[in-house]
């Protein structure tokens, strides 16, 4: 847990605990042996803590925090009693020195790094604050405005930033620890009390309070509703307002009043669940475990609309040569321009000195109408717009001109893999990647496998996830897929309360409220509201394909809501044509205001159908938009379409806007109560029997019916009596 050894006159104390040497029970006591042995041996002179690895700590176990025997108040304490020692203590910081592994470097008396080394305080990420002193230490090492920075937005700095700040004494590009062992030599002897930080008063500002009161706004502005921000803010600001002794009780008593609250359990979950989600696996068999990645080398991008502009863009941010093809010269040209715009402000927003883009080099980005231009690409992903014909055309064509090994993946938001993958002779390397707009912004890949999609495209499609730094989450094929499918029922909830007497703005309200980035029908504006009219008419849902005298307000014996239709109808597609469920100021404007004629138009319907309006209040607009959502999440974990909740949660917490310290949506269904959850459906559903999604899932049923089982054993009941449901 942690390694003792002499250099000769350095003892050196390797964290050991595998993979990122977290901060274990085990690894303290381990490290409080180890300074006790050094202090009693007078012929150590000093004293080196290095990880194991390449690696200095990644701090708490998270997995602890929630553990009922948490071990958490000996960290504080062991810092305290490294920086007492009465030999010198150098840290070597390699890899990583996050949270609670920082904290320990911090109670060292000197700090050399690695030059490719990050550190940070990332607690506030986790629903905490950094619980081990570090909210006190830090703003006396590198001053008040960088430590507060750094506290409340829990970055990761690299080495040289930190040198700058002052967070570390010596940057190498060699071996740290030589580096370490070197540097403890050297001051063996000298004074250690101005290197005790805990003694160092915070540095001063000209006006500390005016800096500290703009701040606060700033913080609150960017917490979106946690609270970990705000009160890691309050245990900074007792650093500069209190001795040492009592910031530490203040960080402390913030602590313990986070620990307890439900934002920290709901963010520790979502940093496990994200992790989770990487082990995918298939009702097939096929697993992360034993599936191979094939390499990407090259890539080529089909359509360079919005969706083609943002992936082109992600594959150059992310190293990989390109081709980028268009149907002909005039939509290359324009999507060239397009391409060429965000890459010169991507290049702009990347750090000094880190790798420059190297889009002008066409060796690296090339732009073509030439099919055969993708002949040798290890991978293609084509983004053309939502067709299943041209999609087959495109497939049929690839499989032809591809090199054989070549994976084929399709942009879809809702189309079948399946039948995509039947235009092409093999079937095996086709797969559907879901990339959110703007591509090269939104963190979510959905990776939809096809009935014949091997574990090597999957496991590929994964890795390529990696590469473009976005979160892949393997999903099963069904309209929709897991996203999208759960977010119908959500909108189509929506849209039925403003049948019912509502309004969009009241709608989003609540649901921003709840922490939604935007509401469903800001988001609709935004996204265009052409885009599911489309899809309904494809579906027969409206236009000439209906047959004549189908009820305005029925589909197939369902409640369907025409509004969103008459909408389009009336050229409002939203933000792109200045109307949709709100006003703009312009075409392409973005600042949504009420519509008169949007709330006359919902009265004249009202009327027209005979609804007689009603007032519907805050919480039955949270649950039957919310619990609808969520109930389809519970039809998909039992289709097996994905593998886990916790993929779900990852899906609405990247692609959704769903507020991260909620946990995402099945853990907040968790956390609400299954047999709540279940008893507003059966309400809600008995009210409105001719809406399918508001009936309880039977997986659902069974959950609830046996209490409200933790979430991490949902799949278990599945697994067992699947055959019930
Ligand atoms: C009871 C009354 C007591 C009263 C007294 C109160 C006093 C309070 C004292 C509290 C002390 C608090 C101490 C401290 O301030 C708190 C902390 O340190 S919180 C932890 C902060 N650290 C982090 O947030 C780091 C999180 N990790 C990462 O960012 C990344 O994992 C990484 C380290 C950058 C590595 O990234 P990758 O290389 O991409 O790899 P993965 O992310 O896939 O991780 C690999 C593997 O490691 C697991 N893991 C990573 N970090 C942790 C962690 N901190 N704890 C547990 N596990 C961790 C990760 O889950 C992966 O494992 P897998 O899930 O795949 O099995």
């Amino acid at each position: 847990m942690a390694q003792y050894a002499r250099s000769p006159a350095v003892a050196v104390i390797r964290l050991r605990n595998p993979p990122v040497n977290t901060l274990s029970f085990a690894v303290l006591q381990a490290l409080e042996d180890g300074l006790e042995k050094a202090d009693a041996d007078p012929s150590v002179k000093a004293v080196m803590i290095c990880g194991e690895n390449g690696k200095f700590s990644a701090g708490a176990d998270i997995r602890g925090f929630s553990s009922p025997n948490r071990p958490v108040k000996s960290l504080a304490a062991l810092v305290s009693l490294i920086e007492s020692s009465k030999k010198p203590v150098v840290a070597a910081i390699e890899g990583i020195a996050l949270g609670g592994g920082l904290e320990v470097a911090l109670g060292c008396h000197y700090r050399v790094a690695h030059v490719k080394a990050r550190m940070g305080l990332p607690e506030v990420t986790l629903g905490l604050l950094p619980g081990a002193e570090g909210t006190q230490r830090l703003p006396r090492l590198i001053g008040v405005p960088a430590a507060l920075d750094m506290i409340t937005t829990g970055k990761h700095i690299p080495a040289t930033e930190a040198l700058k700040l002052g967070l570390v004494d010596e940057v190498v590009e060699e071996n740290t620890v030589e580096a370490a062992i070197r540097l403890a030599n050297k001051v063996i002897g000298q004074p250690l009390g101005p290197r005790r930080l805990s003694l160092k008063p915070v540095p001063k500002l000209p006006d500390m309070e005016a800096f500290l009161s703009q701040a606060r706004v700033r913080v609150k502005k960017q917490a979106q509703g946690c609270l970990a921000p705000e009160l890691c803010f309050q245990a900074v600001r007792a650093a500069t307002q209190m001795p040492f002794a009592d910031g530490v009780r203040r960080e402390r008593e913030l602590f313990m009043v986070l620990l307890s609250s439900g934002q920290a359990r709901a963010l520790q979950y979502a940093f496990l669940a994200e992790r989770a989600a990487q082990k995918w696996t298939t009702p097939g068999g096929a697993s992360w475990s034993s599936a191979t990645p094939q390499p990407v080398r090259s890539a080529a991008v089909i359509g360079l609309g919005t969706m083609g502009r943002g992936i082109v863009t992600s594959l150059v941010k992310a190293n990989i040569p390109v081709v980028a093809l268009e149907q002909d010269l005039e939509y290359l040209n324009t999507g060239r321009k397009a391409v060429m715009l965000l890459l010169e402000r991507e290049a702009m927003k990347m750090e000094v000195g880190a790798q420059t883009l190297d889009f002008h080099n066409p060796a690296r980005l090339q732009f073509t109408v030439d099919f055969d231009s993708l002949r040798d690409v290890d991978l293609v992903i084509e983004a053309v717009f939502e067709n299943m014909a041209l999609k087959k055309e495109i497939f049929h064509k690839l499989s032809r001109i591809c090199k054989p090994g070549a994976l084929l993946c399709t942009n879809t938001s809702a189309l079948n893999i399946d039948e995509i993958a039947s235009a092409t002779s093999r079937p095996q390397q086709v797969i559907g990647t879901h990339f959110f707009s703007p591509a090269h912004v939104m963190r979510l890949l959905e990776i939809i496998y096809g009935r014949h999609t091997s574990p090597t495209a999957i496991a590929t499609a994964v890795q390529l996830a990696k590469a473009l730094k976005k979160v892949g989450v393997v999903v099963g094929n069904c309209f929709g897929f897991v996203g999208n499918r759960m977010m119908f029922p959500y909108v189509q909830q929506a849209v039925f309360l403003l049948e019912e007497g509502s309004r969009p703005e009241a709608v989003d309200r609540v649901l921003e409220d709840f922490g939604f980035k935007i509401g469903p029908f800001r988001m609709s504006d935004l996204a265009g509201l052409d885009v599911g009219w489309r899809s309904r008419q494809g579906q027969g849902l409206t236009g000439p394909s209906v047959p004549a005298g189908t009820p305005a307000r029925q589909r197939q014996g369902q409640r369907y809501s025409p509004l969103p239709d008459l909408l389009c109808e009336s050229g409002r597609f939203g933000q792109k044509t200045g109307k949709g469920w709100y006003q703009y100021e312009k075409a392409g404007g973005r600042t949504a205001t009420p519509d008169p004629w949007l709330h006359s138009l919902l009265a004249q319907y009202r009327d027209t159908h005979g609804i007689e309006p009603r007032f519907i209040d805050q919480e039955e607009i949270l649950e039957r938009c919310l619990f609808s959502l969520i109930n389809e999440g519970f039809a998909i974990l039992a289709e097996g379409i994905a593998s886990g909740p916790e993929h779900l949660d990852v899906i609405y917490i990247n692609g959704y806007g769903w507020p991260k310290h909620k946990g995402g949506p099945m853990f907040y269904a968790s956390t609400v109560g299954l047999p709540r959850v279940l008893a507003k459906l059966h309400k809600y559903s008995e009210a409105h029997p001719d809406v399918p999604g508001l009936q309880p899932s039977a997986f659902l049923k069974k959950l609830a019916a046996v209490g409200n089982p933790p979430i991490k054993e949902w799949m278990s009941y599945l697994s067992q009596q699947s055959s019930r449901l």
